[in-house]
């Protein structure tokens, strides 16, 4: 399997805040990979780096072997859905519709033909076209989230990264999220910022555990002393090992 995504050396700081320090990674086609750590951990500045967003200081990302400025079309990005603008006066199509176009400021462009059925395809598989005229404040979290999924599946991408997607969603939703990334895992890498310890034991194929360094990159599999040191502090392991964590007694909060 061929190298997708290679980080080599990467560090990224924001003024006085160093976010990642020397940062190797490399994932290979049609990898599931959960990036998991700590909450201010780096985790959604290493999505930022890799799709561009954020110029590292040090240090070089290549995706297919080219540098990411020239990958439009190669990476969809779905962001956090829970930092999304809910009231924004937007319908369902038009945030679908969105994902087609390079330049965003033309947000209510009209679409080619093929690019409309393309538009109506994707919707339909994620079930959202039924209700495509919907102002987005209209949907529920896991409806919200398939449409910023479908959003990312516009430019037709190899990769897919994916921040927090499941955060706040019931377990029913979750699952049904899990899915919808299974299936598309048959035809593309995914890349996915996650807490969701549950999901790792289910459904990722590898993780990358993250908190300023890359503290582990392999099988998911997690020891617990892994997860102490990525986590920094003790942490039990209940039921297959990851599926729920546990804090011990902590030294800051000792203090508090
Ligand atoms: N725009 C910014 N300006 C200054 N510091 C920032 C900025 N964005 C992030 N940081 C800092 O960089 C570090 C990494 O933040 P980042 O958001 O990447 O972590 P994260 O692992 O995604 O966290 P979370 O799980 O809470 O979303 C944190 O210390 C954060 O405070």
């Amino acid at each position: 399997m061929r190298n997708v995504l290679e980080i080599d050396g990467v560090n990224v700081s924001y003024e006085n805040v160093e976010a990642l320090s020397n940062i190797n990674l490399r994932v290979k086609e049609n990898d599931f990979l959960a990036i998991i750590g700590p909450n201010g951990g780096g985790k959604s500045t290493l999505l930022k780096t890799i799709l561009g967003l954020l110029k590292p200081d040090s240090g070089e990302i290549k995706i297919f072997g080219q540098s990411n400025a020239k990958t439009f079309g190669l990476i969809g990005y779905v962001p956090q859905f829970s930092k999304f603008n809910k009231n924004f006066p937007i319908s369902v199509k038009d945030v679908v519709i969105m994902g087609f176009l390079k330049n965003n400021n033309k947000m209510f462009a009209k679409l080619k033909p093929l690019e409309e059925k393309k538009a109506e395809t994707i919707m339909k598989n994620l079930n959202i076209f039924e209700f495509k005229e919907r102002q987005i404040g209209q949907l529920s979290g896991g409806q919200l989230q398939r449409v910023l999924i479908a959003r990312a599946l516009a430019v037709g991408p190899k990769i897919l990264l994916l921040d927090e997607p499941t955060a706040s969603l019931d377990s029913n939703v979750k699952s049904q999220i899990y899915h919808i990334l299974k299936e598309l895992n048959e035809k593309m890498t995914i890349i996915m910022v996650t807490h969701d310890m549950g999901a790792i034991s289910s459904y990722v194929k590898s993780i990358a555990c993250l908190n300023r360094k890359l503290f582990y990159h392999g099988a998911p599999k997690l020891t617990k002393d892994i997860l102490s040191q990525v986590y920094g502090c003790p942490i039990d392991m209940i039921a297959h090992g990851i599926s729920h964590r546990v804090f011990h007694e902590h030294k800051e909060d000792q203090n508090a």
